[in-house]
């Protein structure tokens, strides 16, 4: 039986929202009064006794609903679309699995995320190959097997393509990507629509070039693709924007006798962190259509946060506290697994695992990492238990560019990866071991020791 919410502290601090809100806006969440919290029906204290900390934990169930809700609202807006899950927010092959099982194709922008792909058994034919700089040999492994389809970036790049497919005898299906010089009003370091942003070609640039690719060998123009920003919350009038330029276009294109079968309609649906407002997949939906439905083509999204970000937790372990004056909390985590506070200055919600931590008094803390930085904190001046060394957190929405954007830092191997599936769990990437971490390293003959 799980604990009522009520049993928990009331609002942690000023600003944040209280642990029974955090939980409460997360499905997969929930509290036993005994094993503390819980992901789906596991308890996240019995993965860390098993697999050790820290440790990310996906929900297989929270995937399967988001997509499954995603696809509710693109069909109930009357919209023929595909949605090809974005590889690069979580390239676990469990979690992409998850997702294909539901019938989702993929965004991917290398070669390891089109081979995480396949090797995830989503089909080349529901591949897009996204990336303002796409490698030669990224562009003959996406010709050999044959993906959907290639969201080219520039004019040099078309020309790349082209001679590359017709030395193989090939021919690619190519999305020309625009940049629509909208602000979607994100973080300036994840916004990919605005005039500045490398992304695309200027959209006043995109008729002449199309108009190439069309006489070019080897490639197919099948349509147009643009992308203006991730972890969007602010609404839906960027989309609009965006997408009514980007009817405009289809519209010239079609007049000027040139081919166009689909638009890809990117922009990243925000998820909240904190108490963030964001517009729900039937608003995104209703812009396409209100915008671009009278097109008659089919739409492609390609969605990574929305989808993933919640289905995640990243579990550690506190080292210990200190401070008098001020408390710092030091976990076994850091900067190198989650670095998205130190990147972005982003919010995660942070609760204690134990069931009586979560329901004792709370206090100001900063959450820090170990790693020699002092950007390596998660939080300051959070709301926190007391938190003796042993004592284990879950970081939330941590399922998107979480372990995607992990490094070794600090000599810190990588974490160990868990899906969760009902009562159910599994380890779906052992933990880099020591080994690992030293195995692709030589000293020069005239080093050794
Ligand atoms: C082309 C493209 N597709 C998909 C994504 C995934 O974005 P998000 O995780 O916000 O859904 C991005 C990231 O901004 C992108 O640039
Ligand atoms: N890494 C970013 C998102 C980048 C989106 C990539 N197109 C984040 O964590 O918010």
């Amino acid at each position: 039986m799980a604990l009522p919410l009520t049993a928990l502290p009331g609002a942690d601090s000023v600003d944040d929202p209280s642990y029974a809100e955090l939980i409460a806006a997360r499905p997969s969440l929930s509290v036993d009064p005994v094993a503390g919290l819980m992901l789906e029906e596991v308890s996240l204290a019995r993965i860390a006794a098993v697999v050790g900390t820290p440790v990310w934990v996906y929900s297989a169930g929270t995937l399967r609903r988001r997509l499954a809700s995603l696809r509710a609202a693109l069909e109930g807006a009357g919209l023929n679309a595909t949605i090809h899950y974005a590889m690069k927010a979580n390239d676990n092959l469990a979690v992409a699995r998850v997702l294909a099982a539901g019938g989702a194709g993929a965004d991917v922008v290398s070669e390891g995320e089109l081979r995480a792909a396949r090797a995830a058994g989503i089909p080349a034919s529901a591949i897009v190959f996204s990336g303002v700089g796409k490698t030669e040999r990224d562009l003959r492994l996406a010709l050999a097997e044959d993906i959907f389809q290639i969201n080219a970036e520039s004019a040099e790049e078309i020309e790349m393509i082209s001679a590359l497919a017709s030395s193989l005898g090939r021919v690619a299906r190519v999305c020309l990507r625009v940049n629509p010089d909208v602000d979607a009003r994100t973080h300036a370091k994840i916004t990919t629509g605005k005039a500045e942003n490398k992304f695309g070609v200027a959209i006043g640039d995109a008729p002449a070039i199309y108009a190439r690719m069309a006489a070019l060998p080897g490639i197919e123009p099948i349509g147009i693709a643009m992308h203006i920003g991730s972890q969007i919350t602010a609404g839906m009038s960027a989309y609009r924007a965006a997408y009514a330029k980007l009817a405009d276009l289809v519209r010239a294109l079609r007049a000027a006798g040139l081919p166009v079968s689909r638009v890809d309609c990117g922009g990243g649906l925000g998820i909240p962190y904190r108490d963030e407002i964001a517009p729900l997949p039937e608003a995104l939906a209703g812009a396409i259509k209100a915008t671009l439905g009278d097109l008659g083509l089919p739409v492609m999204i390609e969605p990574g946060r929305w989808l993933a970000g919640p289905a995640g937790v990243l579990v550690a372990q506190v080292i210990l506290q200190k401070g008098a004056t001020r408390r710092f909390v030091v976990l076994d985590a850091a900067m190198n697994d989650l670095l998205r506070p130190a990147m972005y200055d982003a919010w995660h919600g942070i609760l204690p695992v134990g069931a009586a931590a979560l329901t004792a008094p709370l206090s100001p803390a900063d959450v820090v990492g170990p790693v020699c930085e002092t950007g390596d904190t998660f939080a300051r001046g959070r709301a926190m238990p007391a938190l003796p060394p042993g004592s284990l957190v879950a970081l939330l929405d941590a399922g998107a560019y979480g372990a995607t954007m992990s490094s070794t830092y600090n000599a810190r191997p990588l974490a160990a990866e868990v899906l969760v599936d009902g009562a159910r769990f599994a380890v779906v990437r052992d933990r880099q071991s020591y080994e690992d971490l030293l195995a692709r390293q030589r000293l020069p003959a005239w080093l050794s020791p």
